[in-house]
């Protein structure tokens, strides 16, 4: 184990000396010699160090890619594509030239890109053409903290694909491990007692503010705490918010511009809300990290996708909300939830460490002390935690069978055992004790996209309502594109009446869309119609690259027109085909088909289905839906309804 020391940067300094004062590049030659030395190597450092814009740029300069590409995997969109610009920047070239990025949807290299930083699920997708990865001789596995669902898979792919070359004799591929707050021990044993090289020292000092005493309602205490700020914080100093996800961050703006036109504030700047969550596409995205104009304070409304690797230029302040949406899985009904849960310490330390990258910096918590010693050291592995259909099928994709696969930390078996049924109830595999992929599971694996998704668009053909799926599917990719002004309940309820269908909710989304299509002026159209103009452009956006992929596998393209009932039918063979299995479940088989009736049009298509396996899909495709639900009897949701559906459901009944 190796520490490698350097002093701090001086506060108050510059962008670009602080860039030339970066912790990291003090020990650069050293750390040079480590990675040469070595085909594995752990690196810790602080956030804000250096890691992720230094280290490949050193590998570059250093030549030990020996010309091949560098990969970065990240395991956001937003921090590949902002580091890709910063480090294409740094080598004063454009991004796509000698750096470049890949994020789903997007592809930003050419033949020239030696530096490449990705999206971990990006990686995979080149994992299934090309199991040893061999255009890459090193591959950089950043915040491996995060222990997301494909950096864990990585792991072991990397791992698998360094030995596979070893043994075959081929280039040999180097890797390295970072982040600033992992649980060393556990990752040095996984990969082969790799030597671990410390590099010590922050750039800027980040100063952390508890909340004195716990607050019930920390929505409440952040939008205190910003109007606290902004009374007394220069105006040149932005701040950062984390929140849980875009309908907070969508209430939170409303509630800054209603509180701001107060007298109150007559003399404060001005402030430009800006958001960052994953839905939003990149291009807005990074509207976000652009120079704040003057006189004006920008106030970024984030969910966690801003929590590791990115630096946004100005911002001083991090306020923090101490939670975060998690994907947990259902074991009874076989999907997966988000449920807004305590963050960790170590997702507590990456948001602070937003502050503090250019000058020094503060972050304010929204949790005392004591709640923060009460948080986990490390966020649980979400493999652990969510539906693994996708990951066995991908799995499966580049040959391997997840029951066997070197995972970090192994997901239970009976998680793997139902991952596998529904691949099977989809026709992707051929059987659950010795499965490989059927032809129809190795097109599945094509698409990135739940499978059930990706099975419903390969039928499409069929049923030939190709165009109408694509759309349907891109629509289920996206964020709700229902917007609720509660004030505004009669004209918003008129507005859906428009494009209600009684075929279903999927028709409704297919009726939304062609008319967004077909709209001149489409941000006025939107806002006329209570539709969200950017979750709608997302899913153009999806809809086109999905019809792209879909040209490249030759498909045969079709349209329905207004024969709703071939949609319907393919629907079945993807969406709720797996539910058949669900209802072997003895416990959820009480049908209450009146209800389900006026809960979900599409539900009389289904009539013995059980009712909460539908508000599961309910929940997971169409939330707006739980406005409608009004008629529903609580006594009945008491006693068939999952737990976590009730609470939500029983919130919008009161
Ligand atoms: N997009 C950017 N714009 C301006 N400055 C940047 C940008 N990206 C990085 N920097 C500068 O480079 C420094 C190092 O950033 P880098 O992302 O390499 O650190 P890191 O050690 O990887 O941090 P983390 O662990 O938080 O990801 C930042 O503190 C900041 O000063």
């Amino acid at each position: 184990m190796a520490i490698m020391g350097a002093k701090n940067g001086d506060n108050g300094a510059s962008t670009s000396h602080a860039r030339k004062a970066l912790p990291i590049s003090k020990v650069r030659e050293r750390l040079v010699e480590e990675i040469s030395n070595n085909m594995t190597l752990i690196l810790i450092g602080e956030t804000g160090c250096g890691k992720t814009t230094k280290i490949p740029q050193f590998i570059y300069k250093a030549k030990l890619n020996k010309g091949a590409m560098i990969a970065v995997t990240q395991p956001r969109r937003v921090a590949a594509v902002t580091i890709a610009s910063h480090v294409a920047n740094a080598f004063n070239s454009s991004v796509g030239g000698l750096v470049g990025y890949t994020v789903r949807f997007e592809d930003a290299t050419s033949a020239d890109t030696k530096i490449k930083f990705l999206t971990d699920g990006m990686l995979l997708r080149e994992a299934m053409l090309d199991a040893n990865l061999s255009n890459y001789s090193v591959i950089i596995l950043d915040e491996a903290h995060e222990r997301t669902v494909n950096t864990d898979i990585l792991f072991g792919i990397v791992k698998r694909a360094q030995y596979n070359r070893e043994q075959q004799k081929i280039k040999p591929l180097k890797i390295i491990v970072m982040s600033a707050t992992m649980d060393v021990d556990h990752f040095c044993k996984y990969f082969n007692n790799a030597p671990v090289v410390f590099v010590e020292g922050r750039t800027f000092p980040v100063h952390i503010h508890n909340a004195v005493k716990p607050h019930e309602d920390y929505f409440f205490s952040v939008l205190s705490t910003i109007f606290q700020l902004h009374q007394s914080a220069p105006v040149n100093h932005d701040f950062l918010v984390f929140l849980t996800g875009q309908e907070e961050i969508e209430s939170m703006a409303h509630n800054i511009r209603q509180i701001q036109m107060d007298p109150k504030f007559k003399d404060s700047p001005p402030m430009m809300i800006c958001y960052l969550f994953a839905a939003l596409p990149t291009f807005d995205q990074v509207k976000a990290f652009s120079p704040t104009p003057p006189g004006r304070r920008k106030v970024i409304l984030s969910t966690n996708i801003a929590e590791t690797s990115v630096t946004i230029s100005g911002v001083k302040y991090v306020i923090d909300c101490g939670k975060v949406k998690i994907r947990t899985h259902q074991p009874s009904t076989g999907l997966d939830m988000l449920k807004v849960s305590p963050i960790s310490q170590a997702q507590a330390w990456q948001r602070a460490g937003r502050a503090g990258r250019e000058s020094e910096g503060h972050c304010y918590r929204a949790y005392t002390e004591q709640e923060f010693a009460n948080f986990k050291k490390n966020t649980p592995p979400e493999i652990q935690r969510c539906n693994l259909a996708s990951v066995v099928l991908q799995l499966l994709a580049i040959g391997i069978n997840a029951m066997k696969f070197d995972f970090m930390d192994k997901p239970n078996e009976q998680s793997i055992k139902e991952a596998l049924l529904q691949l099977k109830d989809l026709g992707a595999i051929t059987n659950i004790e010795n499965p490989s992929l059927t032809q129809l599971g190795k097109l599945m694996s094509q698409f990135p996209l739940d499978p059930r998704y990706s099975k419903i668009l390969i039928c499409a053909q069929n049923y030939e309502c190709l165009e109408e799926i694509l759309i349907i599917v891109a629509m289920l990719s996206s964020e709700t594109v229902f917007v609720n002004a509660q004030s505004k309940k009669e004209e918003v309820a008129e507005a859906r009446q428009k494009f209600h269908s009684s075929s279903g909710d999927h028709i409704t989304l297919l009726k939304i869309f062609r008319a967004f299509t077909a709209a001149e002026t489409k941000k006025k159209w939107c806002s006329n119609n209570f539709l969200h103009f950017r979750n709608l452009e997302y899913a153009t956006k999806v809809r086109k690259q999905l019809t792209e992929l879909c040209q490249k596998n030759e498909f045969t393209s079709s349209s329905c027109g207004q024969q709703y009932d071939q949609i319907k039918k393919c629907l079945l063979t993807g969406l709720y085909m797996n539910l058949a299995e669900l209802q072997r479940d003895k416990k959820y088989l009480t049908v209450h088909s009146r209800l389900t009736t006026s809960i979900h049009p599409t539900s009389s298509l289904f009539g013995s289905l059980p009712p909460c396996i539908l508000f599961t899909e309910i929940l997971e495709t169409n939330k707006s839906y739980l406005n409608n639900i009004s008629t529903i009897d609580p006594a009945w949701v008491e006693e068939v309804v999952p737990n976590y559906a009730r609470q939500h459901i029983l919130r919008k009944l009161d």
